[in-house]
Order: C-alpha cells, then sequence, then structure tokens
C-alpha cells in the first residue's frame, strides 16, 4: 500500500496554523462517510474508521484530528462545494478542501455556455480553480470552437480539450490531481466523468472486483468518495457532484458578473429591481450596449435561484425554532398536570 505523507494528502499550513503547539491528536483525511462512520486516511497509509458519534457537517476532503477511537475535531476546509438539496433547496456541503473543480462537457449538444457559468460561479465561491474539461473532440467536426466559446465566457475560466477514452489523454489532468492537489468533477450525465474517473484512478477493475466479491450483490462502494489517483493526487466524483443547484454561492456570482454588481447600488432608487424603474444603471448600461441583455437574464436567474435557497434556509429554521418552541411549551404542559415544578 502508498504510503502518504500529509502533504501528499492535501495538508497545508492553512491546516496547521489551526493546532495548537501541544496538540497530541491525529491528522486524518475523509475518504468516505457512511451512515454512523467515516474512513479517513493518515500519514503512513493508516486507513481508519471512525464513529461518527452524531456529528454532523462533515465532508467528503475534510481534515479531521483524532485519537484512534474518535474524531475529537474537524479543521475549517477551503475549497468548499456546495449545493442546494434538491427538493428541500437546503445548502448542502458536497466536499470539501477542493483545489479544483473540474467542469466536465462535451464537444457536443451538452455544450451550454450558461451551464458552465454557473459551475464557474460555484468554483469561484468556494475558492476552487475552474477547469473547464471538453471532452469527446473525437466525435466533433470542430472541436476548437468549443475551446474558444468557453474561453470567451469568462476571463476566469481555462479549458482543457481531452478524449476521455484515451488513457493517455485524460492523464494530461495531472497537472491538477498532482500529490496534495484535489480534484472533483461535476457535470451532466453522459459527458464523461466515470470514464475520466477510471482513467486517473485505475478503479475500473477494482470496482468490478469489489462487485463480485461482494455477496449481497451490492455496487454502491464507489459512491461519494475521494479516490488516489495513479498521478499522485486526488479525485472526488460523488453522485451530488451531477446536480448542482445554486447555494451559498453569492459571492460567486459577483466574481463571474463583476460587470453587473459593479453597478448595483448606482441606480436612482435604492431598492431597484432592475425590470422596469427609470434611472436603472444595469437597464441603462444593456441600452448602451455594455452589458448583453441575454447575460443580464442568466445574472437574473441565479440570483434567484440562490435567493430561493436562502429562503428555505431561513424557512426551515424558523420551523425548527417554532418546533422547539411548541415542543418546550407541551414539556411545560405536561410538568404542570403532572404537578411538578419547574426546573
Ligand atoms: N468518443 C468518446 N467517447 C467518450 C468520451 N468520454 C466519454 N465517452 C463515452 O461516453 C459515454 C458516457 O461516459 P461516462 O464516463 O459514463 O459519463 P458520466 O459523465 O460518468 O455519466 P454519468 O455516470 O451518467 O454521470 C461512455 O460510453 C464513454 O465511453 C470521449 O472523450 N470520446
Ligand atoms: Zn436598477
Amino acid at each position: 500500500m502508498t504510503s502518504y505523507t500529509l502533504a501528499d494528502l492535501g495538508w497545508s499550513d492553512h491546516f496547521a496554523d489551526q493546532i495548537a503547539a501541544d496538540n497530541t491528536d491525529i491528522p486524518a483525511r475523509i475518504t468516505d462517510i457512511h451512515r454512523a462512520r467515516i474512513i479517513a486516511l493518515g500519514a503512513g497509509a493508516e486507513h481508519l474508521s471512525l464513529p461518527l458519534s452524531g456529528r454532523t457537517g462533515l465532508a467528503i476532503g475534510d481534515w479531521i484530528l483524532h485519537d484512534h477511537d474518535r474524531i475529537t475535531r474537524s479543521l475549517d476546509p477551503t475549497g468548499v462545494i456546495q449545493r442546494a438539496a434538491p427538493h428541500t433547496l437546503l445548502p448542502q456541503i458536497i466536499a470539501a478542501n477542493v483545489d479544483t473543480l473540474g467542469i466536465v462537457t462535451s464537444c457536443n449538444a451538452d455544450f451550454n455556455p450558461a451551464r458552465i457559468e454557473r459551475y464557474l460561479a460555484m468554483a469561484m465561491a468556494a475558492e476552487a480553480l475552474p477547469l473547464v474539461i471538453l471532452t469527446k473532440p473525437d466525435l466533433a467536426d470542430d472541436p476548437d470552437s468549443y475551446r474558444r466559446q468557453t474561453e470567451a465566457i469568462s476571463p476566469l475560466l481555462v479549458a482543457i480539450t481531452l478524449n476521455a477514452k484515451d488513457p493517455e489523454d485524460a492523464l494530461r489532468l495531472a497537472p491538477w490531481c498532482g500529490p496534495g492537489r484535489t480534484l472533483a468533477l461535476t457535470g451532466s450525465s453522459g459527458v464523461g466523468k466515470t470514464t475520466l474517473r477510471n482513467a486517473l484512478t485505475g478503479e475500473a477493475d477494482r470496482t468490478a472486483g469489489i462487485r463480485e466479491d461482494d455477496a449481497k450483490g451490492r455496487h454502491t462502494t464507489t459512491a461519494r468518495a475521494l479516490r488516489p489517483t495513479i498521478t499522485g493526487g486526488w479525485l472526488i466524483d460523488t453522485p451530488g457532484m451531477r446536480e448542482l443547484g445554486m447555494s451559498g454561492t453569492s459571492e460567486g456570482i459577483d466574481a463571474v458578473f463583476s460587470d453587473i454588481g459593479d453597478l448595483l447600488g448606482t441606480c436612482r432608487f435604492s431598492d431597484c429591481a432592475h425590470v422596469s424603474e427609470p434611472g436603472c444603471a444595469i437597464l441603462g448600461a444593456v441600452a448602451a450596449g455594455q452589458i448583453d441583455p441575454a447575460r443580464l437574464d442568466r445574472w437574473r436567474k441565479l440570483q434567484a435561484e440562490e435567493a430561493h435557497s436562502q429562503a428555505s434556509t431561513s424557512a426551515a429554521r424558523d420551523l425548527a425554532k417554532k418546533r422547539e418552541k411548541m415542543y418546550n411549551s407541551g414539556r411545560k404542559r405536561g410538568r404542570q398536570k403532572r404537578g411538578q415544578s419547574e426546573d
């Protein structure tokens, strides 16, 4: 088994600085999260299984401290990829300590600038590097046009075109998943994420092996995980990464649409909704040809989605508060009925 150093696993001063000099607990990085336990990897080739003990809020890729028996602390992450959970729209952390968000799309009808822009906002909010991975160039007439279109979306984007089915080509992703580097893949179904994962981790055979060995015929083993790549780094491909709704990405939206953001607060009315108000700076910029109206529409859409998630979050918080109040007053009434004094 490979023997890792903490640096190989992605450890940096960001984490070291969070630990007191007299700390004796041991750092490890979460590779898998199960219902009641996590699997983590520490220096050496130490694969540990630790009880969650009711802890919530941990994600794949997080760093924790442990004392061999239990998790003693989790360390503040960087590169947190979060989404609005389907249905509830509540914020949900999918992966932590992601250095690069690989936005996988194909050189075909899957290519969608608005979707790339949305993932870009997510990467910016997470402070992860946005890397657009354009697959299936071998099936396209003019694959280079997709790279040009990608680069036109935003100067913040870097694009790489590769045939995911060619293992050598897939290894051109090595700079983003070398020792200590974590690459997370996101994108629609069928764009080549699994193909890339298999090429980068050499995992295809292992998956087959696990399926064979599993008497119950389950094959969920490789879902939601941080896996070592053959290039010495780390890859995250979780089912949650496949459908990312906006949540907690306001700063990312501001970064991607800074031209629009710069005008906010300069409209005549401080509560301007930028729809039809006179003296609206944003509508003015559209009329003057400085802002593409389609771009303004996309900004509105992402803003609305984000606002929706925020509203759901505060509604859920209010509901929890209400329930707690009802529970407490119910307990109080119960005690009064039983003639007990209040404690
Ligand atoms: N020709 C060609 N085929 C590709 C390329 N990348 C992926 N494919 C094929 O596209 C199909 C879908 O690829 P997957 O890797 O399963 O896609 P995915 O993104 O993991 O899809 P989900 O698992 O549904 O999320 C497979 O048949 C791949 O062999 C590519 O660059 N060129
Ligand atoms: Zn306005």
